[in-house]
């Protein structure tokens, strides 16, 4: 079948990408896979959400970090770019991440006070931690017979243990200049953490477009490997 059959058949096929710090890195990464956004998407004073691309056979959504997971499992994208921390969250059992993009490095670790305080919530048997990862979170502790609460926050979780809202936090670290400028130190790494191809996995088994962007996408990391 041809891939305009496929288009009539399918309707265009929407790839999600995160508005936030990943998206820098993923276009030019998209670029050489061979897909690039129509020049719209790049003029700041545009509200819209949704792209075309330049060969008008793919619409690109503009979306937040954690939800573009949510819009592929859920079949509203089939394709996207995110975190492997965003993926392990939410453990989407329809969504496949079948290509390492080797962008957007850093790690989820857990980090705490440099200097003791006296808490209020920091007993060994039962911790409060803020954090944006309540699920990856709780599990890791789980995993050590510890009790956690896990306080979600959706960013500058580094205030939390100085006001005294949490013992410590789980957030990610790349070059951890801002654990240190909030007197903060890792104790623990929690995982690795890389930006993926992620594909919804009903599509990819239905549609064959979908498949054949991946192979893009497999190909131009092998590339870079080589
Ligand atoms: N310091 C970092 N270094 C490298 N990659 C990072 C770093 N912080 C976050 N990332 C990656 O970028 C993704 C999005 O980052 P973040 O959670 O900070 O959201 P954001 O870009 O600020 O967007 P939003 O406003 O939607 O939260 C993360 O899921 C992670 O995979
Ligand atoms: O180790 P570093 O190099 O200092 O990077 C770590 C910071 O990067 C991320 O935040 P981001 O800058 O994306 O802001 P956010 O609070 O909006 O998530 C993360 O949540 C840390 O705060």
């Amino acid at each position: 079948m041809t891939e305009s059959s496929d288009q009539n058949r399918f309707g265009p096929l929407i790839f999600a990408l995160p508005k936030g710090r990943i998206l820098d890195e993923a276009l030019p990464v998209m670029a050489e896979a061979g897909v690039v956004p129509e020049s719209a998407f790049h003029d700041k004073l545009d509200r819209s959400l949704s792209f075309a691309d330049e060969t008008g056979t793919m619409r690109i959504l503009r979306v937040r970090a954690f939800d573009v997971a949510t819009f592929v499992a859920f079949g509203a994208a089939q394709v996207g770019i995110v975190g492997s921390d965003v993926i392990e969250e939410f453990d989407y059992s329809e969504l496949y991440a079948p290509v390492d993009l080797g962008i957007g490095a850093c790690r989820l670790s857990i980090a705490e006070p440099k200097e003791p305080v006296d808490y209020k919530y920091g007993k060994a048997s039962h911790l409060r931690v803020a954090t944006k990862y309540p699920n990856i979170t709780s599990r890791y502790f789980e995993a050590k017979g510890i009790q956690a609460e896990c306080i979600k926050l959706n960013g500058a979780m580094e205030l939390a243990p100085s006001c005294g809202l949490a013992g410590r936090i789980v957030d990610l670290v790349s070059t951890g200049s801002t654990l240190k400028s909030n007197g903060l130190v890792e104790k623990d790494t929690i995982m690795q953490v890389s930006a993926r191809l992620i594909v919804n996995r009903a599509a990819m088994k239905t549609d064959p477009r979908v498949s054949a962007l991946v192979e893009r996408f497999r190909e131009r990391a092998e590339r870079k490997a080589a």
